[in-house]
């Protein structure tokens, strides 16, 4: 998106290959067989230098980073970035950092931000946010519209990463509510799974609204006892990307998620490398859940399934055998 409006948009990408796919044809073929990338993209697999980019242009009001890895690779980039990155003054102009990553860390139960925080300390100049919403990377790559919230602490986070965006296909919100984003990202996941079961069942389209629906509640329960903003989750970073995931055929999660109701097992299906963040962020928001005393009905029955050797249709059974209560 970067690329399609501007000059100097570089992707570090840590396989020289696809580096020289990028630079050379235009092509991702791994990540995006078929489509064709603006000639203005540039990649290198020389992370010293992708950081130098950003540092050595032009405006310095203009330093923009997007770490666009999985939730497995977070700590290890923010770590490489903190090996790489000079130590600046503290009247440096700001670097700004974004992060699309949606989950949250099995082992720690951490979220994104707390991981780059930890990773990057002291380092004032370093203004930080993620940049969520509904957003199939396919589809961005094709050049097709697309609208997705930022949120960051620094107000001037946010409007870096609108300016950036500017003049691209890419429309870009702002909030502060950096925890609310989070949280809408990474549990939209497990209701697409869980959501790709009901229809991988043919459990029918009512079924699949009844489970976006309580899916949203269940999603703003769990964000707003960690102190997210109750609208952040009818907003593109919950709504939006709840919807696009439960429902689009190019969602990885609700892949999943019918693959499993159609009879698959867990491991068959991610045998190929794909990445599913909601299958390894599922236990973890449900032990969230626990800590603060929720229920989160949904969540419980997908960790069921994918974990507890379950039955899909027993799932099913016992979300309806739930006592009566007001919505
Ligand atoms: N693919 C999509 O449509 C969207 C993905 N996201 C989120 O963004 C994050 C990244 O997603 P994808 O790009 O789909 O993931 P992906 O699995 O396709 O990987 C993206 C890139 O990260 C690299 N990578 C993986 N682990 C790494 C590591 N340890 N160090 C360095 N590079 C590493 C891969 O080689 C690949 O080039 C995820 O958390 C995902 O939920 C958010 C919006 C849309
Ligand atoms: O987050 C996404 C769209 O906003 C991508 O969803 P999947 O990871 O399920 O493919």
């Amino acid at each position: 998106a970067l690329a399609s409006a501007r000059s100097d948009a570089l992707i570090w990408a840590r396989d020289p290959e696809q580096a020289r796919a990028i630079n050379q044809q235009h092509l991702n073929p791994r990540y995006l067989p078929g489509i064709d990338l603006p000639p203005a993209l540039r990649a290198t697999s020389d992370f010293d230098a992708a950081l130098a980019h950003v540092l050595d242009g032009p405006d310095p009001a203009d330093r923009l980073i997007v770490l666009g890895v999985p939730m497995a690779g977070l700590a290890d980039v923010c770590r490489r970035i903190a090996q790489a990155l000079p130590a600046l003054g503290p009247d440096a102009a700001p670097v700004h950092l974004l992060w699309t990553c949606k989950g949250i860390s099995p082992d720690t139960h951490e979220w994104p931000h707390q991981i780059v925080a930890q990773a990057l300390p002291d380092r004032p100049w370093l203004r930080t946010g993620v940049l969520s919403g509904p957003s199939f990377a396919r589809e961005v790559a094709q050049g097709l519209p697309v609208a997705l919230t930022v949120a960051g602490r620094d107000p001037d986070t946010t409007r870096a990463a609108q300016a950036a965006f500017h003049g691209t296909r890419a429309r870009i919100y702002g909030t502060r509510d950096v925890m609310g984003v989070e949280v809408g990202g990474a549990l939209k996941n497990v209701m697409a799974i869980a959501c790709g079961i009901s229809d991988g069942l043919r459990l029918g389209t009512n079924a699949r609204a009844a489970l976006i629906t309580r899916g949203l509640a269940e999603i703003q329960r769990l964000g707003v006892a960690l102190g997210g903003q109750a609208d952040t989750f009818i907003g593109l970073a919950g709504l939006g990307d709840l919807v696009l995931t439960a429902t689009g055929e190019l969602s990885r999660n609700r892949q999943v998620g019918v693959a499993i109701g159609q009879g698959r097992t867990l491991e068959d299906i991610l045998a190929g490398g794909m990445t599913a963040e909601g299958v390894r962020c599922a236990r973890a928001a449900q032990a969230l859940g626990r800590r603060h005393g929720l229920d989160l009905p949904i969540t419980d029955a997908v960790c069921g399934v994918l974990f507890d050797g379950v039955a899909p249709t027993q799932a099913v059974a016992a979300l309806l055998a739930r006592d009566p209560r007001d919505e």
